[in-house]
């Protein structure tokens, strides 16, 4: 099949899903290139990858515009609206993502989203934008490019999303041993090799909370149709219920390559050696327990402010990433980050149908006030 190259831009570079994204370039030289590169802190890394892949553009967090290599030095927002691009991967963690998000989107692009907490912050507003703008969200999270994959071809949408959840390093802990768990020990993920933050809401479920919200704005779902199954061998990433009763699944090896890959070759699907096959011996059996909020607090809160609305998701989305932060910093508890959430939560003074400003403010509010609980504790 005859194929254009497609020009990628990639928002968070240096990052897990950053790199893997470039894993998946390198093994496909024939169908991408690489048109920009944004990191943060890494610039060792960052300077090592533009050596290689040869950006027009670049953006880091952390240095100088003189040390730009031979690239264009330009903002990330700008990077995200570029006319030439073609698909613009979007890794940046947490509250980073959302400009860039809004960049994209206002520019009728082409997003592969892994930042999931753009759509739970601000959800309506994304959607909306992209809409507006005829602009594309391919999702890149595990769970949603597999109910992404199975409604592909329907026509019907379905009745019932179910959410696959490894169930975390403390999956069969007391509530008393999870709340006194070390950084150390969050970090252990049993499937997925990811960066700090999304490895810790796993570990807490709140992964899969936001995930949840990130669902409900992707799918157009409501919430109550919205579940979540623990899964530990992280085989099945996901699944639909139709009407008639019928579930579809999408399965691989966990290794995020194959969803950054789909989002990259849509609609085709291309040939690449370096993917892990599935081993039906291997794998053997596939275990599957219904979440208990109660050990996992997260999960509940999550929810509840998802059904809730207004800024209560931004105001999560906000105090759990200040909360993971303060925990891996060894300054709260694990059994902390759903304490403060919750307070936060309680404190809030939502508002209804926000705008951006709204959503930021709700953001900005949320950091303060869980930074302000967390000095008391
Ligand atoms: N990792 C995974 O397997 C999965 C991740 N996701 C989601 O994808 C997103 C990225 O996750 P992950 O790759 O794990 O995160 P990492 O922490 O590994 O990487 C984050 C990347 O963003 C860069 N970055 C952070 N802040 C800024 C900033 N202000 N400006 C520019 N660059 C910045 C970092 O740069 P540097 O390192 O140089 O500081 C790094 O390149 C998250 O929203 C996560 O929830 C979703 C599903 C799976
Ligand atoms: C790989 C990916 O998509 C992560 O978001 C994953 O879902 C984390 O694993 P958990 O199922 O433990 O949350
Ligand atoms: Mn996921």
């Amino acid at each position: 099949m005859v194929h254009s190259i497609k020009k990628v831009v990639i928002l968070g570079s240096t990052g897990s899903i950053g790199r893997q994204t470039l894993e998946v370039v390198r093994s496909l030289p024939d169908h991408f290139k690489v048109l920009g590169l944004a990191g943060g802190a890494n610039v060792n890394l960052l300077k090592e990858q533009a050596g290689e892949f040869r950006p027009e553009y670049i953006y880091c967090r952390d240095c100088h515009k003189e040390s730009a290599c031979n690239s264009r030095f330009i903002p990330m927002e700008e990077m995200a609206a570029l006319p030439e691009a073609d698909v613009i991967v979007v890794a940046t963690p947490g509250g980073a993502g959302l400009q860039p998000v809004l960049a994209a989107a206002k520019a009728g692009k082409v997003v592969a989203l892994a930042n999931k907490e753009s759509l739970v912050s601000a959800g309506e507003i994304v959607t909306g934008i992209v809409r507006e703008n005829k602009a594309k969200l391919l999702p890149v999270d595990s769970e949603h490019s597999a109910i992404w994959q199975c409604l592909s071809g329907e026509v019907t949408p379905p009745s019932r999303i179910i959410l696959t959840a490894s169930g975390g390093p403390f999956r069969s802990l007391t509530k008393n041993e999870i709340d006194k768990v070390t950084p150390e020990q969050a970090l252990k993920h049993p499937s997925w090799k990811m960066g700090l933050k999304v490895t810790i809401d796993s570990a807490s479920l709140m992964n899969k909370g936001l995930e949840i919200i990130e669902a409900r704005w992707l799918f157009d779902m409501h919430i109550q149709n919205i579940q979540v199954v623990i899964h530990p061998q992280s085989i099945i990433h996901s699944m639909v219920e139709f009407a008639d009763g019928s579930l579809k699944a999408q399965l691989s090896r966990p290794d995020m390559r194959f969803p950054i890959q789909y989002a990259l070759t849509y609609p085709e699907r291309v040939v690449n050696h370096t993917l892990p096959r599935l081993n039906w011996a291997e794998v053997g059996k596939l275990d599957f327990e219904i979440p208990d909020m109660t050990r996992f607090p997260c999960l509940g809160l999550a929810i509840s402010a998802g059904e809730e609305g207004k800024t209560f998701p931004a105001a999560l989305c906000a105090a759990d990433e200040v909360a993971v932060d303060l925990f891996l910093k060894g300054k709260i508890s694990f059994g902390q980050i759903p304490e403060l959430i919750a307070k936060v939560l309680d404190a809030h003074q939502p508002v209804s149908k926000p705008d951006i400003d709204d959503i930021l403010a709700a953001d900005a509010w949320a950091r303060q006030k869980v930074t302000e609980l967390a000095g008391n504790f």
